[in-house]
């Protein structure tokens, strides 16, 4: 399987190559070449296997690379009982007949980013000594809450590598920063940036193409790679999950062997649905890939008039992790629908210069074949928290909130209730205070009380994770313009 750059496919790289680089040279997202097919009979064979041995079977179709025995202790050490509070690790409940909720919240930071970064720093690792490299990698990272802390746990104290995470200083939750601020390992760093979340991944992109300081830096034995989506090896293992809840499916026989689902997946980088939209293309019978958006809601315009336009207010809503107004992943469904580099690279180029382009009809119409674009605002999140709690006695996150909502204005829209799996991304508790005002709680505790308060209101205990946040120490405390975040790395990387 060969990896090309979405803006050139001249040049091919190896799956190695391809999760050490994190991004292609030419600034354009590394995507394999082709998506290869699930063998006819895989979906049946795969239903009674465990979340382990779904993985290595998926990840191995992308990854010729690596032996079975090498994915078989990757996904052992990544999905084990030490790391996820359930042995399905991925569980799906159903809320009624055809509605079913893909939990992704069970692993060590409480966000669907675990699902991911608890593999990646496996994948490259393997990566560094198979391409022999002998500087250390040092991870950049930016975050609208969830993949900092799911970064910093995946690869605190791995020898050879680095981690820098930024965030937006006001655009996280309170127990987000704390995930972060908090995080234990002797090669972590934190660094909170005066800007949003667009700020610091702009800034860390920038940092990427900075020749002068990658010559700095490997002088000093380092070289930069991503933990975030725009990294293969984040995308590949979120594949897995959607296969692995069709497959459970069709194990608790919610659903005939064919028959098709619809997903729908709360997003912001659009790297979490770009993934289920690689599963449809392995063979899952996926039918509409539904996008959920809060009123940061570029991709829903996007959707539904071929208009991609980053140039509106930035909101911070309740659902912070996708507080986004550029969807880097969008690009890899770009190159995935014209097929051509040239027309992915006049897109980006029109975005960066004016913060816009719209797509050609065609391109439109095989979007709109696939995917629908529905969003919703902090108080229809707030409304949907409560109904889904009051009506299924079932608690969830504003993120998924927004999801349930997008599913709701779709079914009603459309009349169309094809069985949906919808996609939970974070532990309701990342978000205490704004779940229990959904709650109708009006008196809020300060700070981790209220991960006490939100336990007595609904019963359910807190995350081991987050309770334990209580008695750690805040390492770090840095905040940085948006234009210095270099010195942050510079004076880490020493
Ligand atoms: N939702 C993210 C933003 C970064 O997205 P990623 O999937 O590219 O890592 C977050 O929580 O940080």
């Amino acid at each position: 399987m060969q990896y090309v750059s979405t803006r050139d496919v001249s040049t091919s790289y190896m799956a190695s190559q391809a999760i050490i680089q994190g991004l292609a040279p030419d600034g354009g997202l590394m995507t394999p070449f082709y998506i290869p097919k699930l063998p006819g009979k895989a979906l049946e064979d795969l239903k009674s296997m465990s979340y382990q041995h779904r993985a290595v079977y998926i990840m191995k179709q992308f990854l010729e690379e690596f032996s079975v025995k090498e994915l078989t202790d990757f996904a052992a050490a990544a999905y084990g009982p030490e790391k996820f509070d359930t042995p399905a690790v991925a569980p799906v409940r159903s809320l009624d007949g055809n509605t079913h909720c893909l939990e992704l919240w069970h692993g060590p930071t409480c966000a669907f980013k675990d699902m991911a970064l608890q593999m990646l720093p496996h994948l490259l690792t393997a990566s560094l000594t198979k391409r022999e490299e002998e500087k250390t990698v040092c991870i950049l990272v930016a975050t609208s809450g969830d993949t900092g802390k799911g970064a910093l746990e995946g690869f605190k104290d791995v020898p050879h590598t680095r981690i820098m995470v930024f965030y937006p200083r006001d655009g996280v939750s309170q127990v987000q920063e704390l995930q972060m601020v908090t995080q234990e390992g002797n090669n972590v760093g934190v660094t909170a940036v005066r800007g949003n979340f667009d700020d610091a991944q702009s800034g860390v992109k920038r940092l990427f193409s900075d020749g002068e300081l990658r010559r700095t830096l490997a002088d000093r034995g380092f070289f930069f790679s991503s933990a975030n989506s725009i990294n293969w090896g984040r995308v590949l293992p979120q594949i897995v999950y959607y296969i692995s809840a069709y497959c459970d499916l069709l194990r608790d026989e919610k659903i005939a062997p064919g028959q098709t689902i619809n997903v729908c997946v709360p997003t912001g980088n659009f790297g979490n649905i770009l993934a289920a939209y690689y599963a449809r293309e392995m063979g899952v019978p996926i039918g509409k890939l539904i996008c959920a958006s809060n009123s940061n809601n570029v991709l829903t315009d996007f959707i539904r008039t071929g208009v991609y336009d980053r140039k509106r207010p930035f909101h911070n809503t309740m659902s912070p992790s996708m507080d986004i107004l550029i969807s880097s992943n969008l690009e890899r469904l770009l190159f995935a629908l014209t097929q051509d580099t040239q027309e992915v690279k006049q897109y980006m180029e029109q975005l960066n210069a004016s913060g816009r382009y719209e797509v050609r009809k065609p391109i439109l119409e095989r979007l709109q074949k696939l995917f629908q674009g529905y969003c919703c605002d902090d108080r229809e999140t707030q409304r949907v928290i409560g109904e889904v709690y009051r009506q299924h006695d079932y608690l969830i996150d504003p993120h998924t909130a927004v999801a349930f909502s997008a599913l709701d204005q779709y079914r009603k829209e459309s009349g169309d209730d094809t069985p949906c799996v919808v996609v939970s991304t974070a532990s309701p508790f990342k978000f205490c205070d704004n779940v229990l005002g959904a709650l109708g709680v009006t008196e809020v505790a300060q700070g981790l009380d209220a991960l006490d308060q939100l336990s007595a209101k609904t019963g359910l205990p807190a995350p081991a994770p987050l309770s334990s946040l209580r008695n750690k120490e805040i390492r770090f405390t840095r905040t940085v313009e948006k234009e210095n975040m270099v010195d942050a790395v510079l004076s880490m990387l020493v």
